[in-house]
C-alpha cells in the first residue's frame, strides 16, 4: 500500500486516535477534524519589470475555543491548502502542549522570495495582510515568521494593519524587530526549545551531549542557532545541509565561520564543492538527528537507514506516520514537532504579552520563562506516553488536544 504522505489526512487520522484515547466523541473529532475556517486569497502585485503578478495565498484557523488563533506565515513555492490546514491543527497542539491561550493557526504564500527583490517582497507582505485583515488581529488571530519570512516581514505586515486600523498595533504579529516591540529571544526562541528537548531526551537515553554527534537538515532561523548552541555545549555538529545539498565532517564542522557565510535564506552549502545529499545525511552515523527544514523527510523509505537513537523535530512534519511506527519499534527516542519546536511560538505568546502590557522584559527573563514551560511540557508528554503506552507523538496529540477539546466543551460547541 502507498504511505499517506499528506500532512491533512495522515493528521486527521492521529486526532482520531488521540480523542478516542482522551475519552472524547465523535462529535468532538468532527469539530477538531478540520479547520474552524480557511480564508483563500489571490493578491496582485506589481513586480520591478512593470507586470502584474497574482499570488496565492492562504490563512487557516483550526480552533479559536481558548483564545485567539496563532501561528506563522510560510512563503514558499510549495505551499498548497492541506498543508497550511495541517500545520494549523499542529499550532493547536503546540499551544495546548505548552499551556498557551491560544488556538491554532497557520498562513503561507505560494512564491519564492529568493527570486524576488526586496521591494517585490515588501508589496507582496502588505498585500497579503490587506487580503486576510478581516480575520486576523490581536484578540483573533496573530501571525508570527515560518520558514522563508522574517523580522523585516513581520514589521512590514505589522505596519500595514496598523496603517488599515489607524491605530498602533505591535500585538497584531510576533517576531518582529525589537525596535518595534519584539521581544528578546524570540529569534533564537525555536532552537533553545529544541535544545532544552535535547537536553531531557539526551537524559533519557543516558547520551553526554558534550562529544555527542548531532545531524542537522536545514540551516535556518532554527537550525544555525541550533547548531551554534550544541557545538558552544560541546557537541560534535557533523553535518548540516540547506535546500541545495548537506555538508559532512566527522571530526565536526567549523559551525562559527558556518554561520558567518550563510545567507538570509539559510541557504550555505552552494560555497562548497564537496557535498552529500539531504538524503544521505539524514542516514550518517550520529547520536542525534535533528530535522529542522520541510516536511516528509523521514519515511517508510529511509526510517529503516537512520542511525540515531533520539531524533528531535524542529521542523513542521518531517516524519511520517508510518516512519515514526519503524523508529519507535527500532527504539529511537523521537521528539515530536509539536512538542519539541513550541518554543517559537511561547516566546511569541511572551512577545505578544509584553505588548499587551507595555512592559518589557529581559532576555534572561524570557530564556527562564521558556525553560520552565518546555521542561515541564516534554516531562508531562513522555510521563503521558509511559503511562499511556504509547509512542510520543500520539501522547504529545493527547496532551496537545485535551485544552482545545474541553474549552469547546465548555463553550457549548460539542
Ligand atoms: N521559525 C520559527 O520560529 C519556527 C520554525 N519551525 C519550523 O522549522 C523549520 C525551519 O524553519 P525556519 O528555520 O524558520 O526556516 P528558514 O526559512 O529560516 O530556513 C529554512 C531552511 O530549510 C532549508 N530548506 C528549504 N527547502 C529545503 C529542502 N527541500 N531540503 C532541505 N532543506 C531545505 C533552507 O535552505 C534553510 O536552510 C520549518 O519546518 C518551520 O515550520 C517551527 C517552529 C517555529
Ligand atoms: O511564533 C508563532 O506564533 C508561530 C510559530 C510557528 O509558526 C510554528 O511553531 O510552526
Amino acid at each position: 500500500m502507498e504511505e499517506n504522505l499528506n500532512l491533512f489526512t495522515s493528521t486527521q487520522d492521529i486526532i482520531k486516535e488521540a480523542l478516542e484515547k482522551l475519552g472524547f466523541n465523535d462529535e468532538m473529532y468532527e469539530l477538531l477534524k478540520e479547520p474552524l475556517r480557511v480564508l483563500t486569497v489571490r493578491i496582485p502585485i506589481r513586480m520591478d519589470d512593470g507586470t502584474v503578478k497574482v499570488f496565492q495565498g492562504y490563512r487557516s484557523q483550526h480552533n479559536d475555543a481558548v483564545g485567539p488563533t496563532k501561528g506563522g506565515v510560510r512563503f514558499h513555492p510549495e505551499v498548497n491548502e492541506d498543508e497550511v490546514k495541517a500545520l494549523s491543527m499542529w499550532m493547536t497542539l503546540k499551544c495546548g502542549i505548552v499551556g498557551l491561550p491560544y488556538g491554532g493557526g497557520k498562513g503561507g504564500i505560494v512564491c519564492d522570495p529568493r527570486t524576488m527583490s526586496m521591494n517585490e517582497i515588501e508589496r507582496l507582505s502588505r498585500g497579503y495582510v490587506r487580503a486576510i485583515s478581516q480575520i486576523v488581529g490581536p484578540t483573533k488571530d496573530i501571525p508570527a515568521p515560518d520558514v522563508y519570512t522574517n523580522s523585516q516581514i513581520m514589521a512590514w505586515m505589522m505596519d500595514e494593519y496598523s496603517r488599515l486600523r489607524e491605530n498602533d498595533s505591535p500585538g497584531f504579529i510576533t517576531g518582529k524587530p525589537i525596535v518595534l516591540g519584539g521581544s528578546e529571544g524570540r529569534e533564537k526562541a525555536t532552537a533553545q526549545g529544541v535544545t532544552i528537548c535535547i537536553e531531557e531526551a539526551a537524559k533519557k537515553k543516558g547520551i553526554n551531549l558534550n562529544g555527542a554527534r548531532v545531524v542537522i537538515q536545514g540551516f535556518g532561523n532554527a537550525g544555525s542557532y541550533l547548531a551554534k548552541f550544541l557545538h558552544d555545549y560541546g557537541a560534535k555538529v557533523i553535518g548540516i545541509s540547506d535546500a541545495y545539498g548537506a555538508l559532512h565532517d566527522p571530526d565536526g564542522l567549523d559551525i562559527d565561520y558556518l554561520l558567518d557565510r550563510r545567507d538570509s535564506f539559510g541557504t550555505v552549502t552552494t560555497l562548497f564543492e564537496n557535498k552529500i545529499t539531504n538524503k544521505e545525511l539524514l542516514e550518517l552515523e550520529c547520536d542525534i538527528l535533528v530535522p529542522a527544514a520541510i516536511s516528509n523527510q523521514i519515511t517508510a523509505d529511509n526510517a529503516h537507514n537512520i542511525k540515531a537513537s533520539i531524533i528531535v523535530e524542529a521542523a513542521n512534519g518531517p516524519t511520517t506516520m508510518e516512519a515514526t511506527k519503524i523508529l519507535n519499534d527500532n527504539g529511537v527516542l523521537l521528539v515530536p514537532d509539536v512538542l519539541a519546536s513550541a518554543g517559537g511560538v511561547t516566546v511569541s505568546y511572551f512577545e505578544w504579552v509584553q505588548n499587551n502590557q507595555g512592559y518589557y522584559w529581559s532576555e534572561e527573563e524570557v530564556n527562564d520563562k521558556l525553560r520552565t514551560k518546555l521542561v515541564a511540557s516534554f516531562n508531562n508528554v513522555y510521563k503521558t506516553a509511559e503511562t499511556r503506552h504509547v509512542n510520543m507523538r500520539l501522547a504529545a496529540y493527547m496532551v496537545g488536544l485535551r485544552n482545545a477539546a474541553e474549552a469547546s466543551k465548555f463553550r457549548g460547541w460539542v
